[in-house]
């Protein structure tokens, strides 16, 4: 698959359920049972937040989703009571990597972390995301730790 030519990067619509956004994060983990209800319920939640944007890149000649990328900011007291950009389910469809839409996509949620006065953006990934995480202009510092809690 070549680059789409009608590549729109844009923040998630709620009509978004119907041009495979949970398709497109099956591809990142397991997404489970989400009906269209939920997805709206869902949506309108985070729509509401100014702290959640969701990016999604769209091939508007086919409507239909090539990847996404989230970004959740967290409000702080240090740095003068300053907001860290949290960069979270980062995906691009499998036939369309290589052509630099993740890398859009990580450009427009620094983008948006910026405007909403972020002092930095910060994620988790596998080692062997490193070199694309780089090629978007972050840098490797510490590590990640996690604990899982049964429900
Ligand atoms: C915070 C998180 O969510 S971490 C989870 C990340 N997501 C995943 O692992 C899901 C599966 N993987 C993917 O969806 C994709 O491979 C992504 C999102 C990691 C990368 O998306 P792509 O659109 O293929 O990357 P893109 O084409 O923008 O690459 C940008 C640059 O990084 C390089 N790059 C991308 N992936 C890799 C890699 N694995 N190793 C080395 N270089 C890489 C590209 O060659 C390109 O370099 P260039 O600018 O010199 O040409």
């Amino acid at each position: 698959m070549s680059a789409a030519s009608n590549l729109l990067v844009r923040k998630l619509e709620v009509d978004d359920f119907g041009k495979g956004f949970l398709a497109l994060l099956a591809q990142l983990t397991t997404v489970g049972r989400v009906n269209q209800d939920e997805f709206t319920g869902r949506w309108w939640e985070l729509n509401d937040n100014p702290d959640y944007y969701i990016a999604v890149a769209e091939d508007t000649s086919k409507s239909q989703l090539l990847g996404t990328a989230a970004l959740i900011i967290e409000r702080k007291f240090i740095h003068s009571c300053g907001k860290v950009g949290h960069i979270e389910d980062v995906v691009v469809d499998e036939a369309a990597r290589g052509h630099n839409l993740g890398h859009r996509l990580i450009d427009e949620l620094v983008r948006v972390a910026r405007q909403q006065g972020c002092y930095k953006v910060i994620l988790d990934c596998a080692e062997h995301n490193i070199p694309f995480y780089e090629k978007c202009g972050l840098s490797r510092k510490e590590v990640q730790m996690v604990k899982y809690l049964d429900r």
